[in-house]
């Protein structure tokens, strides 16, 4: 790949209608992923963080906007190199037992990742599942169960590994941690941050909750209606937030809410961006990045 940004984001917008009713899911999204970085998206549910994620990894179209990945203008290319260009893109979701095929042995369903990504050797793919199974903790001779056969935290393993099978730069990790154990949870981050020191990887990770986002995040964008509202590194964004959005999520977390003085009641209305505040986070190095232009406006209901 080129020097260029592995994921760049320009003015994304992304409407549905169903029923008539249009939502409005992102409304002018920018940003960067640079390499080897993980960049924490967090916002409450419905903030359109989801819809972002799956416009990164390629399951879902922009209604505006561009996407480039490795400096290539998604939108330029046909639909086989499409598939291509996202193959480095792979995304691990909130629910793995949703997301593994309940009746196929896990070690076929990674195995079938790289049969796709070339590798036409079965004897070559049992190995380097093998290989993948070890790397995410747990032990080859399980690569012959099934999903319902391990517990959630195994199950997040076996989809972190099928993730990686095909060798992506980019994983998208949607809420990979909220449907855990507390415990269970740490396990999963530092297994995440660890194969990151071991692979060059860049994540996108997404979650609702500040205190997951800041253990992993070496920047974190904080979303609100569709927007980001505040981007910057994590100790800058957690430790000397900005944005009475950002501030709302920090006291709303107990573990980091305490590092913050003084500021114990939440804003009674959420704030209101204008329809043309677009904010752009593409901020290298540490720069913060703050909306400016919002006020507060009673929510509609
Ligand atoms: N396929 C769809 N059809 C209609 N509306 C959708 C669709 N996908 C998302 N939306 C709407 O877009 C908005 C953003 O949803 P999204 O799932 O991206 O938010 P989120 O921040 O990930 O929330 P959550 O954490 O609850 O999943 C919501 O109002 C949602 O109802």
């Amino acid at each position: 790949m080129n020097g260029k940004p592995l994921l760049q984001l320009q003015d994304i917008r992304r409407s549905f209608t169903s029923s008539g009713r249009k939502t409005n899911a992102l409304n002018g999204i920018s940003l960067l992923l640079e390499r080897g970085e993980t960049l924490g998206i967090v916002g409450e549910s419905g903030s359109g963080k989801s819809t972002l994620g799956r416009i990164a990894v390629g399951l879902d179209n922009p209604t505006d906007g561009k996407v480039w990945i490795g400096g290539v203008d998604v939108a330029t290319v046909s639909t086989t190199n499409r598939r291509e260009l996202f193959r480095g893109s792979q995304m691990i979701f909130q629910d793995p037992y949703s997301s593994l095929n309940p009746r196929l042995k896990v070690g076929r369903q990674i195995g079938e990742g790289l049969f796709a990504s070339g590798i036409s050797n079965w004897r070559d793919i049992h190995e380097r599942v093998s290989e993948l199974f070890v790397q995410v903790g747990l032990r080859p001779d399980q690569v012959d169960r099934f999903p319902h056969e391990f517990s959630g935290g195994q199950r997040q393993r076996v989809a972190i590994a099928r993730a990686l099978a095909p060798g992506p730069s980019i994983i998208v990790a949607d809420e990979p941690v909220s449907a855990l154990d507390v415990t269970i949870q740490a396990q999963i981050l530092d297994l995440m941050f660890d194969i990151q020191k071991q692979v060059a990887l860049s994540y996108l990770f997404i979650s609702h909750d500040m205190a997951v986002v800041a253990h992993l995040s070496d920047r974190i964008a904080v979303m609100h209606r569709g927007r980001i509202v505040e981007c910057g590194p994590t100790e800058s964004v957690v430790g000397d937030a900005r944005h009475p959005y950002t501030k709302m999520l920090l006291e709303a977390v107990p573990r980091l809410g305490r590092r913050r003085t003084g500021e114990k009641r939440l804003p009674e209305q959420l704030p209101h961006h204008d329809a043309g505040d677009l904010f752009e986070c593409v901020a290298p190095g540490h720069q913060v990045l703050v909306s400016e232009n919002w006020k507060f406006k009673p929510e509609a209901r």
